[in-house]
């Protein structure tokens, strides 16, 4: 069974798997031999250069097991028959940790002390505060589920936001109506055309003066020019893992852009989600092998 790994250290916790035989192939590798008899892919963290190319050639795939949570590269460009299951929940952890790190820093104003630190200055100030605040997670699958257990014990109101309604859960149709609600408004939810730009003018200007917007999920879920402009008037406060584009180059308006924190898109790959990929690969692939039932299959409604 040819199958194209990232990385030695996926080949290795799959050699003792009979039959599975590894090629590695990532951003940095050249293309190894033999495309068209690729079964299996686990495509790398960051992308190849050119995805639709390389899946179009792969004409025995049957299975690409991403890395990520996000699918965008993969999903719109999977040949007939061939399966796609991503890595839901090996970066819950880090993700959530870093979105309470990171609604902190915002409301604590922990970069704006830091500054001060440099400076010297003892800059005495009241800062807002987490406890008796509104989260509003928009988005609320597995990473949300994980933000909302570490957020247990800051004393704050949990409102779940997914695409349909469920017991708990509000459906899309009721953001409008929630956001003004919102402390901390967290995106959670995965790049699809439906979510393109879905944090627009309109829904940022719904949002509540002093209100923290934290995205964690993809840059293309937020129109940037709108949250630039909406910053400019230092009524809302931002947290960004993700922008678009990334990397953020050098000069753009959002580095800039008061009150906003910004790292480059580090949530959710930490050495836990490292070690939880690579079981998780194992047990996909052993799966695979033995004709059971796969996790985390993308199927058309996601
Ligand atoms: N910053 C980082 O390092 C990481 C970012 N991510 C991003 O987070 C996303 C979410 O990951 P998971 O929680 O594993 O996904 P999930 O599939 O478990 O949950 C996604 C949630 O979004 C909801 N949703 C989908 N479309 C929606 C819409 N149009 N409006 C409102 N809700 C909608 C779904 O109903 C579901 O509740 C990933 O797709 C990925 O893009 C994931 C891991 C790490
Ligand atoms: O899993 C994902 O989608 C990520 O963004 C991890 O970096």
């Amino acid at each position: 069974m040819k199958t194209w790994v990232p990385s030695a250290s996926v080949a290795e916790v799959l050699s003792d798997l009979p039959g599975v035989e590894c090629a590695v192939y990532n951003s940095s590798t050249p293309m190894p031999e033999g495309i068209e008899e690729v079964e299996v892919w686990v495509p790398p963290l960051m992308p190849v250069p050119d995805v639709p190319g390389t899946l179009a050639k792969m004409t025995s795939l049957r299975l690409v097991q991403t890395v990520t949570a996000g699918v965008e590269p993969y999903r719109p460009h999977m040949p007939a028959g061939a399966v796609l299951c991503n890595a839901r929940g090996v970066h819950d952890a880090g993700t959530a940790e870093w979105a309470v790190g990171a609604m902190i820093a915002v409301l604590r104003e922990f970069p704006g002390f830091a500054d001060a630190q440099r400076r010297g200055e003892w800059t005495y100030h009241h800062t807002a505060v987490l406890a008796d605040s509104t989260v509003l997670i928009v988005g609320h699958g597995s990473i949300g589920a994980a933000l909302e257990r570490r957020l247990e014990g800051f004393e704050v109101e949990v409102v779940r936001v997914a695409r349909t309604a469920r017991e708990g859960v509000h459906g899309l149709a009721e953001l409008p109506a929630l956001l003004p609600q919102a402390d901390v408004v967290v995106l959670l939810v995965p790049s699809t055309p439906e979510t393109a730009g879905m944090v627009d003018a309109a829904f940022l200007g719904r949002m509540r003066d002093g209100a923290v917007l934290v995205n964690a999920a993809r840059g293309s879920v937020v129109d940037t020019d709108a949250l630039v402009a909406e910053l400019r008037t230092g009524r809302l406060r931002a947290a960004l893992d993700v922008t678009a584009p990334e990397p953020l180059p050098e000069g753009h308006p959002l580095w800039s852009a008061p009150g906003v924190f910004i790292t480059p898109h580090v949530a959710g790959s930490t050495p836990a989600s490292e070690r939880r990929t690579l079981r998780l690969i194992k047990a996909q692939l052993s799966r695979y092998r033995a004709g059971e039932d796969l996790d985390n299959v993308i199927t058309a409604s996601y």
